[in-house]
């Protein structure tokens, strides 16, 4: 789950609609204690908390093995983020393997904290496109969640962009393509991503991209729907996001154009240790185009990048029929029948080379108990409605 931010002292008219600043958690907080339930062999009090599946076809779901943590063997840390870690397990009965996100009930103390899992979760389950990551199981212990995904042995695009240092213009152009049609996808059922950051694409076996982490998503967003609510990662915010203002689609495509630029120059625009200095200068200066940026993509970049929401390229439409995607064949893409230009070799399918050895060299057993910051309040409660197994989202789990 994403963070929402408040910079410039700005403040979200909504509290319902935002997180916590994962800046302000700190470093203990990712200190998981994932001896209390996760990389033990032994039986764990928490796996007795046995999720009962309630559904509109009782008989079908009465037949199902219920899914618990400890059908999974986790196998290696993959991921971090402000709320928890990320896990490649295996489930023991099929030998599959998957991505299991936890997050830790007590990191969500607040009322909206909790709505915006479930949303989050709601979000995985019904958002069926090629280039989105597939929620496969949901279910939930008394202290954490848990979300069982798609694994994508690929790992993050930041690890790529960072090891090849910038992209060739038909490189960036196939990612950014396959990005086109997951947030045009996005639009079309009224959810704004607010998130899209290298970090968060990810890149399957198979070379080709799904994003991942819809914690700062929101949906029932129509097209001239505005949110107030300060969110993302501030190398690829909108300036209307910046300053406060509401905000709609529109800054998801602000956000493609950072990640273009970023793919085609190797870091983001405006981009600066000093935070502040890039916010003023997302709002106040112009953008530099870099020696690698043909015209049809710097004028793509200045298109998505404009500062005035209103100048913007913002519809999927209005994107696609850019010159720069002149030589796109949209229909085979979705297909995914267009050859990704990276081939990813793999020695088996728990092979973890694209995946930073930050995460991969973390002991799974034993790492040490840090006591979270916001205490054990809510720990024990339920989030209903976040249990989703067999297909379903059970209600009163
Ligand atoms: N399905 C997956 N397959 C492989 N790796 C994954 C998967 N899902 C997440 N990860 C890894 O874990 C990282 C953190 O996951 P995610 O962004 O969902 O967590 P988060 O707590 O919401 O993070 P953030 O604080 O950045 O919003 C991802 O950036 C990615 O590296």
């Amino acid at each position: 789950m994403g963070a929402c931010l408040s910079v410039f002292g700005g403040k979200p008219d909504n509290e319902d609609d935002q997180n916590t600043n994962s800046k302000l958690l700190g470093d203990d907080q990712k200190q998981e204690d994932l001896e209390d339930d996760m990389g033990s062999t032994k039986p764990n009090s928490e796996e007795t908390v046995r999720i009962q599946i309630k559904g509109n076809n009782e008989d079908e779901q009465n037949n199902q093995q219920k899914v618990v943590l400890s059908d999974f063997e986790i196998l290696k840390v993959i991921g971090e983020g402000s709320f928890g870690k990320v896990f490649m397990v295996q489930k023991k009965d099929d030998g599959k393997i998957y991505a299991m996100k936890q997050l830790r009930k007590s990191n969500l103390t607040k009322q909206h904290q909790k709505l915006k899992t479930i949303e989050e979760k709601n979000i995985m389950v019904n958002m069926k496109s090629p280039f989105i990551v597939q929620l496969k199981y949901a279910f939930q212990t008394t202290t954490k969640l848990y979300f069982v995904m798609d694994f994508m042995q690929g790992g993050e695009m930041f690890y790529h962009i960072r090891k090849a240092k910038y992209f060739k213009e038909d490189v960036a152009r196939f990612y950014v393509s396959e990005l086109v049609l997951a947030l045009e996808y996005l639009h079309s059922k009224d959810t704004i991503y607010r998130d899209l950051k290298p970090e968060n694409i990810l890149l399957g076996a198979d070379g080709h991209i799904k994003i991942c982490d819809f914690g700062l998503s929101k949906q029932g967003v129509k097209d001239s729907d505005k949110t107030k609510t300060i969110c993302g990662t501030p190398e690829y915010l909108a300036p209307e996001i910046l300053l406060g203002q509401p905000h709609g689609k529109e800054v998801d495509w602000y956000s493609l154009g950072c990640v273009l630029y970023e793919f085609l120059s190797g870091a983001p625009p405006f981009y600066s240790r000093d935070k502040q200095q890039m916010y003023q200068q997302r709002i106040n200066s112009d953008i530099q185009r870099k020696p690698q940026f043909q015209n049809d993509a710097w004028d793509l970049i200045q298109l998505l990048l404009a500062k005035n929401p209103k100048d913007r390229l913002n519809t999927a439409a209005q994107v696609k029929s850019h010159p720069f995607f002149k030589t796109v064949d949209w229909e085979k893409l979705l297909n995914k029948d267009v050859r990704p230009p990276f081939v990813l070799k793999f020695n088996n399918e728990q092979d973890t080379r694209y995946i930073s050895n930050e995460f991969v060299k973390q002991a799974v057993q034993n790492t040490p108990y840090t006591p979270n910051v916001g205490g054990l309040a809510g720990g024990n409660q339920d989030f209903d409605g976040f249990t989703y197994q067999g297909g379903v989202s059970i209600n009163n789990n």
